[in-house]
């Protein structure tokens, strides 16, 4: 998307690292929605929405609900409306917009535009068919669209190019999305992310890489989305200090602890959800008998040169034995303790688009508070954070400053710089942290 100068600087204004205030948030949205003509009138999306009919609801999120909805011209759009209780969500609200207006990519959601009438803030955004990677990988149900569930008991169903099989057993069932696809996707998140970070005007933090914020259009093509929490990242420094939020589960232990954010964090979020893939498991539900994390299980198998055990068994037909190989290498490249270590999303993707020659050894994986969660707080079905729900961590080989402080998230972040440490609440349900 080409930009005027004046409107790109316009744009950069809002985005320096400090408060902000709200009655500049909801001007500049205005002025940006007017600039771009990208506005749409609030009667446009209650006739698109029914009036935000609850059938038309696709799911609720730190914003508030989210619509699926129809214009007139036929196109589908998926409306994000802001709650009125939801004070964090403002601010989130408007970076979203501001950020989103300013990339362009095959992998990253495309921002249709925004509406500001009266107390009301919308988003829309172009409606993507498959919505969001958890639901397919993680759910019971195939979730093929608001008003369309596959129960477990179907058999099979073909949608678009490509078949999603119902893959039945007696305890779980899940859509099953084969190996080629799931490599398209590790694929085009990479890309995206390498976008982010390397490509767009600025660098750009995403802050929240994780399945549910990865959707997948009708041809399954991933498309990085929920930029609420996202940060321009001032190119002259490697990292900044700055407050935690983000999801338990996909954290750096650095930012978690630390509140040290750089692209990094992005990195070490993208290596949990390549290992989530590949395994079907979702990271912050992992536990498996002997109470191993998902990180650190697969690093053990790569260990004992058993790499091919953590990928989920439904792939055993389609899987590329090298590639997934590969991929969990990379995995566990990206889940290390120190960010240093991590590679860039460049080098991923020369990784991913051509046989790496060789791949350096990984170091133990540093999942934050899993050491703690183990002696201290046995699984309760209620936990909240990554280490709480993930088995115990032994940090050998890790980061000694991430080892020394590694309790749970919680704990953890009391011992986070003074800036993370003033506005850093953990979500009791395992989500987000939610700024104060
Ligand atoms: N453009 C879109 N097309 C289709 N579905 C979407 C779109 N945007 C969001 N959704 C669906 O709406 C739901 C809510 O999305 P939202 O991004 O607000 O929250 P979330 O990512 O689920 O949670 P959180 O905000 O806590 O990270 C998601 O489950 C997603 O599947």
């Amino acid at each position: 998307m080409t930009k005027p100068k004046s409107l790109l600087q316009n744009l950069m204004k809002p985005f320096k690292f400090g408060s902000r205030k709200g009655g500049e948030n909801e001007e500049d949205l205005e002025k940006i929605a007017a600039q771009e003509q990208k506005h749409f009138a609030f009667e446009t999306l209650v006739s698109a929405t029914k009036d935000f009919h609850p059938s038309n609801k696709l799911g609720e999120g730190g914003f508030g609900p989210v619509y699926k909805g129809k214009l007139d011209d036929g196109r589908e759009i998926a409306v994000k409306r802001l709650s009125h209780s939801s004070r964090q969500g403002k601010n989130e609200f408007t970076t979203e917009a501001k950020l989103l207006a300013r990339v362009q990519h095959r992998n990253v959601v495309s921002l249709l535009g925004y509406c500001v009438h009266d107390m009301e803030k919308l988003l829309v955004y172009e409606y993507v068919v498959n919505e969001s990677l958890d639901k397919l990988l993680f759910s019971k149900y195939l979730h093929l669209s608001s008003s369309m569930f596959f129960h477990v008991d179907s058999p099979s169903s073909e949608i678009g190019s490509h078949n999603i099989f119902v893959v039945q057993s007696k305890s779980n069932s899940k859509a099953h999305l084969d190996w080629r696809q799931r490599f398209d996707i590790i694929m085009g998140i990479a890309r995206g992310l390498q976008y982010l970070h390397e490509d767009s005007h600025n660098v750009i933090i995403h802050r929240d890489i994780k399945a549910s914020n990865i959707l997948l259009d009708d041809r399954w093509v991933p498309k990085i989305a929920d930029f609420g929490m996202a940060r321009l990242f001032p190119e002259d420094q490697t990292h900044i200090n700055t407050r935690v939020v983000g999801t338990n589960g996909y954290m750096a232990p650095e930012y978690v602890i630390h509140g040290r954010l750089s692209v990094k964090a992005d990195v070490y979020s993208f290596g949990v959800l390549v290992l989530e893939l590949i395994s079907g498991q979702k990271n912050s539900a992992f536990i498996n008998a002997d109470y191993i994390n998902l990180l650190d299980w697969a690093y053990k198998l790569y260990k004992e040169g058993e790499t091919m055990e953590i990928m989920d068994p439904t792939l055993a037909t389609s899987a590329a034995a090298e590639l997934v190989k590969t991929c969990i290498h990379i995995g566990l490249l990206c889940t290390q303790g120190e960010p240093n270590s991590r590679p860039t999303m460049r080098q991923i993707v020369l990784w991913l688009c051509k046989k790496p020659g060789h791949l350096e050894e990984p170091t133990r994986p540093v999942v934050p508070g899993s050491r703690y969660r183990r002696s201290r707080r046995p699984r309760t079905g209620t936990s909240s954070t990554a280490g709480t729900s993930s088995g115990h961590f032994d940090s050998r080989g890790s980061d000694s400053s991430t080892s020394s402080s590694n309790t749970n998230t919680v704990t953890a972040s009391a011992s986070v710089s003074a800036s993370a440490q003033s506005s850093t609440r953990v979500d009791p349900y395992g989500k987000r942290p939610v700024s104060s």
